[in-house]
């Protein structure tokens, strides 16, 4: 065991539900160790300072109250341009020397992860991810914090859509967020029953014309048998132009009368459900030891239940797919069922 005397921590990228009790869970942590804990603010621009802009707080136990319940981030999120210039990064590892940090916990995705690895060449403290993200979009772990509420949250505003889609036999075209990934499309369009799952594991547009024709006759083929509700669920950034696009495409060159509903940011925002608060308060834990076990460039992870740590190097490499039982049963009956009439 080593012995640390002080940490830092920083919230980077877009937040994600749970970050909170993750920030909470490494106060408590490393209080625990009698480890001092800077918190810096605004994702790396904390690093990067500027004159008159206060950017750090020496966290307590005061900062632990009534904040495993909220969404955001206490120490604010950001995205910094500069930390991809040499001088940012040298400007970096200077406020975390001239701070007198021993380690740095960053709770992020995949881009602020890659920032940890190129700080690495210039700063030589421990440097340590949590993975925050509600994309899910890491490799290593089963879940990243964040994912479960987004998916909950898009569930029940789908919910929602349904009722008023139902009762004017209405047809929906909801779209989800995850940048590249499609684990929100799939794990929220199923959970929801969605007619169609529109994403990056089972679509492509290589013939755009084509699929929108495609589409249509699924579409109308399904509401002349059954008269009801029709929700499609589309990844963001799969159709150019998005559900939006598509919904005026549909309409326009298949008389397709549809709506489109972009969700957007209420998917990243509300209180983390109680598997976020959990994943949320083991990972910090989890990273407060590694600081002490001596590890380096790692992101805390979970697999099957149980703690464990995965080069920073291998969990931006983006393998991670969608469970493809889930993606199979989509395809072969799911999708074909809601199409038949019934
Ligand atoms: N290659 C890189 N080198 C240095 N910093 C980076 C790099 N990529 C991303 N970052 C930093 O991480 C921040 C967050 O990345 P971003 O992709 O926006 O969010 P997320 O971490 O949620 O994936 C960026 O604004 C930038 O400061
Ligand atoms: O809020 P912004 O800057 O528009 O970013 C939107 C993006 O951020 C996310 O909500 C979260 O992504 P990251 O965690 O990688 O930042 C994506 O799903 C979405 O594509």
């Amino acid at each position: 065991m080593k012995k640390i005397n002080r940490i830092a921590i920083l919230t980077s990228g877009g937040d994600a539900p749970g970050m909170n009790a993750a920030i909470r869970s490494v106060i408590l942590a490393a209080h625990h160790y009698h480890i001092d804990v800077i918190g810096f603010y605004h994702g790396f621009n904390g690093l990067i300072c500027k004159e008159n802009i206060n950017q750090t707080k020496c966290l307590s136990l005061v900062d632990t109250s009534n904040i495993i319940q909220r969404g955001g981030t206490i120490l604010k999120s950001a995205r910094c341009p500069e930390m991809q210039t040499e001088q940012g990064l040298k400007q970096a590892a200077k406020t975390l020397n001239n701070n007198e940090i021993e380690a740095l916990i960053v709770i992020g995705g995949d881009g602020s992860f890659n920032g940890l690895i190129e700080l690495k060449n210039y700063w030589h403290g421990q440097l340590i991810g949590i993975p925050g993200t509600i994309d899910n979009d890491l490799d290593g772990t089963d879940f990243t914090i964040g994912f479960a509420t987004a998916v909950n949250t898009a569930i029940e505003a789908i919910d929602k859509i349904r009722d008023t889609a139902d009762a004017f036999e209405r047809i929906f075209i909801v779209e989800l967020m995850g940048r590249h990934s499609g684990h929100i499309t799939f794990n929220v369009g199923i959970a929801c029953g969605a007619e169609q799952v529109l994403s990056f594991e089972n679509f492509s547009i290589d013939d755009k014309e084509a699929k929108l024709q495609q589409l249509a006759d699924e579409i109308n083929t399904a509401q002349e048998n059954r008269h009801s509700s029709y929700i499609i669920v589309i990844a963001e950034n799969l159709w150019p132009g998005g559900a939006m696009e598509l919904a005026k495409e549909l309409r326009q060159k298949a008389n397709v009368d549809c709506t489109a509903c972009v969700l957007g940011h209420i998917q990243r925002g509300g209180s983390p459900v109680p598997k976020d608060r959990l994943l949320a308060t083991k990972m910090g834990v989890a990273a407060v030891q590694a600081i002490i076990e001596g590890e380096h460039c790692i992101m805390i992870a979970e697999q099957n239940n149980t703690m464990c740590h995965i080069n920073l190097a291998e969990a931006v490499k983006h393998h991670k797919v969608v469970n493809q039982q889930l993606v199979e049963a989509q395809e072969n009956i799911l999708a074909l069922t809601a199409q038949n009439q019934y």
